[in-house]
């Protein structure tokens, strides 16, 4: 049946009798294919009868259907003629695992952050408003996890004004990773018990129908019907159950399978769960020092789990507080538990943090708070695509005043810096690190001045100064560059805001520096010591290889790392290329970089 879908106009001519068939089969498809490439397969499995039911009701691209964080489109695009496109699930050049436009008209937005769902449809329903475009049905699904954050809120209030055709449907399976937490989640609950006596909705003007068995497309579409035709905004109230239908993610405690890596799909087992992380190494050293510190307490934004707190969770649950998917309001709380004598550390994905800068800036940095950022997933994530690769950090964090920022290379300098970092009383810090296995510990050779230097070559032309996770690559760019007679010095600064003053000194005594960061050029590293250097009156060139400021496209980390010359041949020939145009040495053996970085390359020449 799936592969007869061309687009949701066969989903509607099919008979509802042949409904729960077609939907046993797009479970068996997901667990198949998800199981294989990895990707989000609980919180797929829980909306397969509600997307059914949302395309037979709704006539999309022209009553345009949004999906709130996007994690859970994979029906909505079986349902749009993408089946072929699982093969590929998000890898490089594949079908992206969020809402895309440019795989379909029916995918209108694409964002993966949560919460924003809202206010897109409250925009687009008003667009139309004023063009004077005949007025038709706008849908955004929110899962309840989604709506515990500040953005759905302001759009509710707005909707609730505008007095027009928006479908809120509150995808309510009580989860975010975890179990929704908060007043909300309380109320959304007695909604489904019968308890309440009326709706947060309706007292905002806004409303509701519901609870619905989710599961029960009759029911769901009959409820969508209603609010369809009822002309202003509503919300329908589906319950659901993530991971439906598959034993594994139904009995999953922690997170009933949110977003597993590969899986073998009989026993639920997940591949990557044989290697240790990053997220390892720093979820047992907090706890380590929680035990030590009875002032440190985390903050998460609903990825307890995910983000390492889940042991300090078990072993200090009056110390660690999930304020739902809320890093604005993460931060800000996190200022006032500081203010209130504690050393808050505030867990999120890189990618998160951005939603909140001013936050960091003004209620954290200006009021001096010991907050500790620790940023997980920093730098190329890879196959969750542009909006997670979490390449903005180090731009943005570099203008807070104050702020001291640690980029670990390995597990021993992320213990150690966890550490350093909650000893800082006066202000606050943020620690990055990447997505995935940590490898082995690399030693440093020598250490200058709190700059640790990780290859020392005899007279050395080029001091390469590399960013956290990169110093292996850098230490092998610079065994190569050995061998091609590019005597080289590798450096470590490990806090890299604000720029150690050892690192200018070092410079002085090379012809050229060149910094290697898996970060957004604009504003990086490279930039902040560009800027320290010529501060310094030090006048060696200094050459920065980093991330294209361009939204990335998805595939594994390394192809990803590749296509921006982040690999250590790509480094030797950047570096070998650049002393050539500077004059320093010419290397002819050496080939120009290759195709894929070389729109990189323009751009770091340029
Ligand atoms: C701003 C932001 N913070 C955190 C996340 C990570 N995240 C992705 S899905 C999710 C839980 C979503 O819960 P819900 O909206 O209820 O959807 P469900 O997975 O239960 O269907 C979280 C925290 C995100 N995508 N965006
Ligand atoms: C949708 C979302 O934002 C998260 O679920 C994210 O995809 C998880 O990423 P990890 O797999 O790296 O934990
Ligand atoms: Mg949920």
């Amino acid at each position: 049946m799936i592969e007869r879908i061309r687009s949701p106009l066969d989903v509607r001519a099919m008979p509802p009798e042949d409904l729960p068939t077609l939907a046993g089969e797009i479970r068996d498809f997901l667990v198949d294919r998800v199981c294989r490439s990895g990707g989000h397969l609980g919180p797929n499995l829980g909306v397969v009868e509600l997307s059914i039911a949302l395309h037979r009701v709704f006539d999309s691209p022209a009553e345009p259907i949004m999906w709130d964080t996007g994690h859970q489109a994979y029906v909505h695009k079986l349902l749009t003629g993408r089946a072929a496109g699982f093969d590929r699930l998000r890898r490089r050049g594949g079908l992206s695992g969020y809402p895309s436009q440019a795989e379909s008209e029916h995918d209108v937005i694409e964002n993966s952050h949560a919460s924003t769902a809202l206010s897109y449809a409250d925009g687009i329903a008003k667009a139309a408003r004023v063009s004077g475009r005949q007025p038709r049905p706008v849908v955004a699904v929110v899962g309840d996890g989604a709506l515990t954050g500040g953005m759905a809120w302001e759009a509710l209030n707005n909707i609730a004004a505008s007095r027009l055709p928006v479908v809120v449907v509150l995808n309510d399976n009580g989860r975010s990773y975890a179990l929704t937490i908060g007043g909300l989640a309380d109320h959304l609950s007695a909604l489904r018990g019968g308890r309440a006596h009326r709706s947060l909705f309706e007292e905002l003007g806004i409303r509701y129908l519901g609870p619905v068995d989710g599961h029960d497309i009759a029911a769901v579409e009959s409820a969508l019907r209603t609010a369809r035709e009822s002309g202003g905004p509503v919300v329908v109230h589906c319950l659901t159950t993530k991971g439906r239908g598959y034993g594994h993610a139904e009995r999953h405690e922690l997170d009933r399978h949110h977003a597993v890596p590969v899986t073998d799909p009989a026993t639920g087992r997940q591949a990557a769960q044989r290697r240790r992380s990053w997220t390892d190494v720093f979820a047992d050293e907090i706890v380590r020092i929680g035990a030590e510190r009875p002032d440190v307490v985390a903050v998460s934004a609903a990825m307890v789990e995910p983000a390492g707190l889940h042991p300090f969770q078990q072993r200090f649950p009056e110390r660690l507080f999930d304020v739902g998917i809320a890093e604005q309001h993460a931060v800000t709380s996190a200022a006032g538990l500081a203010l209130g004598g504690l050393h808050p550390v505030v867990c999120v994905y890189s990618t998160f943090l951005t939603r909140a800068l001013d936050q960091v800036l003004m209620d954290v940095a200006l009021h001096r708070c010991p907050v500790t950022f620790v940023l997980d997933r920093a730098g190329v994530t890879g196959d969750d695509g542009p909006s997670h690769n979490g390449m903005w950090d180090l731009s943005i964090l570099n203008v807070v005043p104050g702020l001291a920022m640690a980029a670990p290379r390995d597990g021993r300098t992320l213990r150690a810096a966890l550490r350093e970092a909650v000893a800082i009383d006066d202000g606050p810090t943020a620690i990055r690190y990447p997505k995935g296995a940590v490898g082995p510990d690399l030693p440093a050779v020598d250490t200058v001045n709190g700059v640790d230097i990780l290859h020392r070559d005899t007279d050395p032309d080029v001091l390469l100064v590399s960013v956290g996770a990169m110093a292996d690559t850098c230490v092998r760019a610079a065994r190569l560059l050995s061998e091609h007679g590019i005597a080289t010095t590798v450096a470590d600064p490990r806090w890299i805001k604000p720029v150690n003053p050892a690192l200018t000194g070092l410079a002085a005594g090379h012809t050229l520096v060149v910094t290697v960061e898996d970060c957004g050029r604009s504003g990086g590293f490279g930039s902040a010591l560009t800027l320290a250097l010529r501060d310094a009156g030090v006048t060696v060139p200094i050459h920065c290889i980093g991330l294209p400021q361009r939204f990335l496209d998805q595939g594994l980390r390394a192809e990803v790392l590749e296509e921006c010359g982040l690999t250590p041949q790509q480094i030797v020939r950047n570096v070998a290329g650049t002393m050539t145009r500077l004059g320093t040495r010419n290397h002819p053996e050496l080939e120009p970089i290759g195709v894929l970085a070389a729109a990189t390359m323009r751009e770091t020449l340029s």
